[in-house]
């Protein structure tokens, strides 16, 4: 069988990350652009797709309002890919629940989000219906939430096509089958009467992105697709979903915890610290010139090749999002820091690249440094630790 099934969690794991820098050195010394990795490059005038404009979140519990997202924005092009980074809890989901309308009603959710130019958030259950699965589709990280172990693969494609359009149904089959021979399955025909279960977590996953682009979407959020996966399956199953969202033109939101999953695949990155964006760019200016502490740290704790084994996780942990503290969120754990820090927080801002906005007052000092992960080694805000496989990586847990 060409990939196994799922063997564990790899938050952070160093060979996910090797993996992913290792696809985007393999690319760059081809001379190809380094950020998009596997993906074709986006035109410049290539019309947007989806934009989300100062979307927040926040909800009621017991204990207090949980502000879980403030102020994500961002723009997806068509045929482009937004990688969404950040530690656990820092609001990558919950925003993309919103532009998919599938939070609890008890979510306080404000901004706008617009497909095409329709505005998503005031549209009615029934419209965003039609636009969940057709236009814009998802895939999660356990493809079991969105399989249903008691029907077969193929019913539960041919369904998902019949679910938004009218036609026979050897047609949808025939569409299903097609879809399952272009995500690489083999024997597609027969294994349309497989039922979820006698497929391994990478053929789930592939199965998935098969139910994700049959539609046609113009947009895949892709929440940690490969998370559960083992490493060598992780990177099979993101290069087939590159090629698969290029043959369908479809743009891609992929959520991960994972730098190097990003370095090889998202043209632009978007990095989340305690429910904000605090750094946007292309995925070369994030990796290449750095101009948010934190990114800084996540990046200073990716083992490089020669690299001793010992990992430094940034110290601390992310603040409560129920009671944030004063300032930047990433004050307390930032290696800069200075008295205006714990006082305002830094709006996200164009940088000494327009186009490169970072959440910092002191982005400057980081951009006057070949290397700002220096400041971690060298400043408070820093331990390190020996770096045995599965230890945390930048403080992602
Ligand atoms: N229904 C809810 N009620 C209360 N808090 C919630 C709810 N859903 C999410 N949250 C909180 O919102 C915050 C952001 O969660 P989110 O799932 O977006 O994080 P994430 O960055 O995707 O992390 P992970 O990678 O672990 O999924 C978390 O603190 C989470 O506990």
């Amino acid at each position: 069988m060409e990939d196994e099934g799922s063997s564990g969690t790899l938050y952070g794991e160093p060979d996910a990350i090797d993996k992913g820098l290792e696809i985007r050195d393999r690319v760059a010394g081809e001379g190809v652009q380094v950020s998009s990795g596997l993906a074709d490059p986006v035109p410049a005038d290539a019309p947007e797709v989806l934009r989300v404009e100062d979307l927040t979140v926040a909800f009621p519990t017991e204990d207090g309002l949980v502000k879980a997202v403030r102020g994500v924005s961002y723009a997806l092009k068509e045929r482009e890919v937004l990688g969404i980074v950040g530690e656990s809890g820092s609001g990558k989901s919950v925003s993309s629940m919103a532009v998919m309308g599938l939070l609890p009603k008890s979510a306080r959710i404000t901004g706008k989000v617009s497909f095409r130019g329709q505005d998503v958030l005031s549209m009615s259950a029934r419209q965003r219906r039609g636009l969940r699965g057709k236009r814009i589709a998802m895939i999660f990280q356990d493809p079991m939430t969105a399989l249903n172990p008691v029907y077969t693969v193929g019913f539960q494609l041919a369904e998902a096509v019949l679910s938004h359009e009218l036609m026979p149904k050897k047609q949808a089959l025939a569409r299903a089958e097609e879809m399952l021979a272009l995500v690489g399955i083999p024997q597609p025909k027969t294994r349309l009467d497989s039922y979820p279960h006698e497929f391994s977590g990478g053929m789930r996953q592939r199965a998935m992105i098969a139910m994700a682009v049959i539609n046609n979407p113009d947009v895949i959020i892709a929440d940690e697709p490969t998370t559960a996966l083992d490493v060598t399956v992780q990177a099979q199953i993101l290069e087939k979903l590159i090629e698969v969202k290029d043959a369908v033109n479809a743009a891609i939101v992929l959520i991960t915890h994972d730098l190097g999953v990003v370095a090889g695949m998202a043209h632009r990155t978007l990095v989340m610290y305690a429910g904000r964006p605090v750094e946007l760019g292309s995925t070369d200016e994030i990796f290449y010139r750095t101009r948010m502490p934190y990114t800084a740290g996540l990046l200073g704790s990716i083992p490089s090749a020669g690299d001793t084994g010992r990992l430094r996780p940034i110290k601390g942990a992310p603040p409560s999002l129920i009671s944030l503290p004063p300032g930047c969120p990433f004050s307390p754990r930032c290696p800069v820091a200075t008295d205006i820090c714990t006082k305002e927080e830094p709006p996200l801002a164009p940088t000494d690249d327009p186009d490169h906005l970072a959440a910092c007052h002191h982005w400057d000092r980081l951009a006057a440094t070949d290397d700002p992960t220096r400041f971690f080694r060298e400043g408070p805000g820093t331990e390190t630790v020996a770096g045995a496989a599965g230890a945390p990586v930048g403080g992602i847990a």
